[in-house]
């Protein structure tokens, strides 16, 4: 096969560009090792100080859930089905609405270090230690799937060694986010993510010119079915309709940029709430155009191939070869281009993988070591490094693992998001949301919706594969089949025989896993909860609530005729407010800051009450 693409070499320029891309993440690294305090606390290794501003986190944010994955997996999605994926981009608007207005000023006003904590406020240890568990577990399976997918691509199209771009990537990313910790993270982030937009313009003004001219793209997308129009079918089983994507999706962009550890990180990293609001709304405008852009680079990949699919003339064997494929063959004749779309694949990946090596030595220390091992902080700065360089190693284990369950690298990645992150989405919001549920109900809650998940995933995929598995003469898959999915798929099949219902499930549309699952945790949740004794409002932490029904009837009543919280006497729906004075100076904003973030954000109480009693237990 390599053969066959002898022609679809790497220039020397095209390495230098590559290569630039390496070194400057590792020179960013170094800068932030070198400058600032040096990377000598928790609090600048993991929080950055808390002193960035709106716009690096915004891309930053960007970057993070946006690895190669999208960028193979996107235009492939619609150069195959058409358009209707774009849909996607409605669900972006509630999807960062909510996270600004209700997930962060609950988090960032308990001043929390790690997400995880608010469980423990709310609910109990157990919960906290729950939610860190299955949040490591999600992370590292999708660094697997992020690092693995350039690396594939890039070693399909070129012949450039799989585990030699694993390795480089790893290990590039280890450097930097060790040296340099989350300022590092998040301003390598900033520059990956302008090579990303850089790489994808490139493709598509290349593109644009060989297919034609835009009009021909679009007459020729057209032509061949790929506009789609809005699919209204409320099927659920139906892969991609506007309900499932637009309906479904929110649930999705909830748990990734509402209570995902690695973007509340750069929310809690701000200097002020302010700008961690400011920064989600800042994303919106950069989801946009990533997915415009990748989008767009699916028609005109299919206006340049259309009777000449590349798939079905077997030179390339899998979907997310595809956009490699073509900016390969697009590009050849422009030296140094190849290499920037090459640099724009590992820079997604790149700005995603460290952002989870960041996030998982914040968990692991913050949730899991520092509660249980009290100690200096030189130490656990130390440990908190040598954390990020084992997750560095697990995550290039993992890859091995990604590579031998190899499936669509899209799907799967929203999967996992919606498998494990919809659980974790709906302990969140039974926590916010139901003053009644209590510690028993959150953890019963997440476990049976992990089962839920894990159950349906898992039958879904077996449901799809089963067949492919056993006729397959791939001796990797053999081998999978018999030693893990052989079993499964006997149990799973006897069992879809038997129900109608269990194979709708079944076929449940991926987008909808988050909303489902983070449904099943609230229900079973609050079902636990009122068996076991339900939890009085009064003995809920003051500032873990949301107060849903006061905010609305504040919305509709007070429009117009504000009132500073401080006023408010202390009523049933609202927490009672815990003046400045009774802070013990422990809050770190000025008074002028913070008299300004109230008058922004009226709906919520400022509870430093909280901040105090955990700091001096840490
Ligand atoms: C998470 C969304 C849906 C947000 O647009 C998008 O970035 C995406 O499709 N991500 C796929 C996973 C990845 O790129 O790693
Ligand atoms: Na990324």
């Amino acid at each position: 096969m390599m053969e066959a693409l002898g022609t679809k070499h790497f220039s020397l320029v095209d390495f230098i560009v590559f290569g630039m891309l390496l070194a400057i993440s590792v020179a960013i690294g170094l800068y932030h090792a070198l400058s600032g305090g040096r990377q000598r606390t928790t609090q600048e290794f993991l929080m950055a100080d808390r002193s960035m501003s709106s716009l690096p986190l915004a891309l930053s944010l960007m970057a993070t859930f946006q690895s190669a994955v999208a960028i193979v997996g996107t235009p492939a999605e619609i150069f195959n089905n058409g358009t209707q994926y774009w849909f996607i981009g409605c669900a972006y608007i509630p999807g960062l609405l909510i996270p600004a207005r209700i997930f962060i000023p609950v988090f960032y006003r308990l001043h929390l270090n790690s997400v995880y904590q608010y469980l423990e406020l709310r609910f109990s240890k157990t919960v906290r230690i729950c939610g860190t568990v299955t949040f490591i577990f999600q992370m590292v399976i999708y660094m697997g799937v992020g690092i693995y997918t350039p690396a594939l691509a890039l070693n399909a199209v070129t012949g450039f060694h799989l585990w030699g771009a694993v390795l480089a990537t790893g290990l590039v990313c280890t450097v930097y986010t060790t040296l340099g910790g989350l300022k590092a993270v998040i301003w390598a982030d900033v520059f990956q993510t302008l090579v990303m937009f850089a790489g994808q313009f490139a493709v598509i003004a290349v593109g644009i010119h060989q297919a034609g001219g835009p009009a021909e793209v679009w007459r020729k997308a057209r032509d061949g079915g790929r506009i789609s129009g809005i699919d209204l079918n409320p099927d659920p089983t139906q892969r991609h309709t506007f309900w499932t994507l637009a309906v479904g999706g929110v649930f999705l962009m909830l748990a990734l940029y509402g209570v995902n550890q690695a973007q509340v990180q750069r929310y809690l990293s701000s200097r002020t709430e302010k700008e961690a609001i400011m920064s989600c709304y800042l994303v919106f405008p950069c989801l946009q155009l990533s997915l415009a852009l990748s989008c767009m680079i699916g028609l005109v990949m299919f206006a340049c191939y259309k009777e000449d699919n590349p798939l079905q003339k077997k030179v390339i064997s899998s979907r997310d070869q595809m956009v490699l494929y073509f900016v390969m063959d697009m590009l050849q004749d422009f030296p140094g281009l190849p290499g920037l779309f090459v640099a724009c694949l590992f820079s997604a990946s790149l700005s995603t993988i460290s952002s989870a090596f960041n996030s998982l030595a914040t968990v692991t220390m913050e949730d899991l070591i520092k509660p249980n091992f009290p100690m200096e902080e030189s130490k656990a700065t130390l440990i908190s490094k040598l954390l990020a360089l084992v997750y560095g190693l697990l995550c290039l284990a993992m890859a091995y693992v990604v590579h031998i369950l190899h499936s669509s690298v899209l799907e799967a990645a929203l999967s996992i998001f919606g498998m494990v992150g919809g659980p974790l989405l709906g302990v969140f919001c039974l926590g916010l949301f139901f003053s009644s549920a209590n510690s028993t109900g959150a953890v019963t809650g997440l476990v049976v919706g992990l089962a839920v998940a894990l159950w349906i995933g898992i039958g879904s995929f077996v449901a799809r594969n089963s067949t492919i598995v056993l006729e397959t003469n791939s001796t990797e898959m053999l081998d999978l089949g018999n030693i893990t999915m052989g079993p499964v798929t006997a149990v799973v099949e006897t069992i879809a025989q038997k129900s109608s219902i269990l194979q709708a499930l079944y076929s449940l549309s991926y987008m909808w896993y988050s909303a489902l699952n983070s449904t099943v945790v609230v229900i079973t949740g609050l079902l636990v909860s009122y068996m076991t004794g339900p939890m009085a409002e009064g003995d809920v932490t003051p500032g873990t609530l949301y107060p849903v029904w006061g905010n609305i009837r504040r919305l509709f009543k007070l429009r117009g005729c504000y009132v500073p919280p401080a006023q408010h006497s202390t009523s049933a729906q609202q927490w009672p407010i815990i003046q400045d004075k009774e802070l013990n100076g422990a809050v770190t904003k000025t008074t002028a800051e913070e008299e300004e973030e109230e008058e922004q954000q009226s709906f919520l109480p400022v509870t430093g009450k909280v901040l105090v009693e955990h700091e001096s237990s840490v």
